[in-house]
Order: C-alpha cells, then sequence, then structure tokens
C-alpha cells in the first residue's frame, strides 16, 4: 500500500519579500502569495490531489496558504491539526534583520552558516526583543526552559519528527491524503528524514515558496521516488534559485 503527502511551504511572505529574516515572526502572505497559493489549489485539483486531512503550524502565512489552497479545490472543510512543530525554524537574533545587511556585516561565511549549517544555531533572540515570541500565548505549554530563542535545522529535525510520527504518520496508515502546509526550514527538515539527506547535503536544498510537492511513500512511509515531484517543476526550479540566492546583491 502507499500513501500519499503533499507539502506546501506558504506563498511568498511580506518579509519574504523585504529580503528579512523571519523564523517565528507572524508575518502575512502578500499579494504574490495568495496568487501562489490560489495557483496551488489548481494544481492540487488538476492531478486529482485532494487532501484529506491538514497539517499546519501556528504561523499565519502557513494557515492562510492553507486556506487558499483548500478553498481553491473545494477541500475547505477537512480537518486540520496545527503544532508550533511545524513552524519555520526560529532565527533567534537574526528575526527582523535584513539579510543582504548581515552577509554585508559578517560576510559570505558567517551567513551561510547561519543560515544553511546544520549544527550552528543564530545568537538567541533577548526574551523582551520586539521580534521575540518568548511570551506569545500560543507557546504557552512550551516549558519555559524548552521555549526556543534560536535554533539550528537540527534542532527543527529534533523537534518537528515527533510530530511527524504521533500526528502525520497515523493519517497516512489510515489512508488519508495529508496536506503539510508549513515553512521553508520545517519543510527542508522533514524532506531530509524523508530523503535521507546527509548533514552536509541538506545545506544545498531549499524550498520554493507555494508549490506543492508530491510524494508518494511507500508502507514504510519512505519515498516511492527519491526527492518527490513538484507539480509544476519548472515554476519550482526558477523560485528554488531565487530561495537560494536571498542575501545576494
Ligand atoms: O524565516 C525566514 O527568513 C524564511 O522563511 C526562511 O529563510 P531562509 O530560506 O533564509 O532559511
Amino acid at each position: 500500500m502507499t500513501s500519499k503527502l503533499i507539502l506546501l511551504r506558504h506563498g511568498e511572505s511580506e518579509w519574504n519579500a523585504k529580503n528579512l529574516f523571519t523564523g517565528w515572526v507572524d508575518v502575512d502572505i502578500n499579494e504574490k502569495g495568495v496568487e501562489e497559493a490560489k495557483a496551488a489549489a489548481k494544481l492540487l485539483q488538476s492531478e486529482d490531489l485532494l487532501p484529506d486531512v491538514l497539517h499546519t503550524s501556528l504561523l499565519r502565512r502557513a494557515i492562510h496558504t492553507a486556506n487558499l489552497a483548500l478553498d481553491g479545490c473545494d477541500r475547505h472543510w477537512i480537518p486540520v491539526k496545527r503544532s508550533w512543530r511545524l513552524n519555520e525554524r526560529h532565527y533567534g537574533k537574526l528575526q527582523g534583520l535584513n539579510k543582504t545587511e548581515i552577509r554585508d556585516q559578517f560576510g559570505e561565511e558567517q551567513f551561510m552558516q547561519w543560515r544553511r549549517s546544520y549544527d550552528v544555531p543564530p545568537p538567541p533572540i533577548d526574551k523582551d526583543n520586539e521580534f521575540s515570541q518568548y511570551h506569545d500565548a500560543r507557546y504557552a505549554d512550551i516549558p519555559a526552559d524548552e521555549r526556543p530563542l534560536t535554533e539550528c535545522l537540527k534542532d527543527v529535525v529534533a523537534r518537528m519528527l515527533p510530530y511527524w510520527e504521533a500526528h502525520i504518520v497515523p493519517d497516512l496508515a489510515a489512508g488519508k491524503t495529508v496536506l503539510v502546509t508549513a515553512h521553508g526550514n520545517s519543510l527542508r527538515a522533514l524532506v531530509k528524514h524523508l530523503d535521507g539527506i546527509s548533514d552536509d547535503d541538506i545545506a544545498g536544498l531549499n524550498i520554493p515558496t507555494g508549490i506543492p510537492l508530491y510524494y508518494e511513500l511507500n508502507d514504510e512511509f519512505k519515498p516511492v521516488t527519491p526527492g518527490g515531484r513538484y507539480l509544476d517543476p519548472e515554476a519550482a526550479k526558477a523560485s528554488i534559485e531565487a530561495v537560494k540566492n536571498q542575501g545576494k546583491k
């Protein structure tokens, strides 16, 4: 038996367009992101990949994208489960700062180490910084000493996988088509797990905004086709290149 998993990064956000590190800052998608989400609905409809259940993060750019994508293929009524464990990676002190300015200030090597290394997090954000979520009510259930103030991708894998095993895999095992609408780095963490990508090689993987990535999974919930398949490969290729080059002048 195989199962159907669709991964969808939120459409372009207001801060993606401004080239700002976002992380857990709760910005919305912009007009382009809205159009990307509506286009994702058409792609799902055209391939008859109609989700039976939705999993999202606690951030509005993912929630808004999911609502538009599902509304556009008349699946707005399906059950939804939300978790901080699908949130974007927490970018620590870099949240709210300009990617190009950070690259200029600290140099290419440090910029890329903070952005794409597996196990080196940016400096932690101060709990009372305007771009900190430490006191945000939606994270009240996370024990205070476990509430992230910064994360590396290794941290994201560690907090995302328990959710994958406990909440997403059971839906797949029940034969449901699952839509996971999340973020560039929480999806990089999940793709790393699915495709068995090494800690070094994951640095070269980037996820485009708003383009569904479809995986057919075997009965061990591993991809039948490594890497899955973007429902709009050409658009995905262009968007991936743009994500890769963020911060460059
Ligand atoms: O949180 C952010 O800044 C972006 O959504 C992801 O940024 P990155 O592609 O630079 O990790």
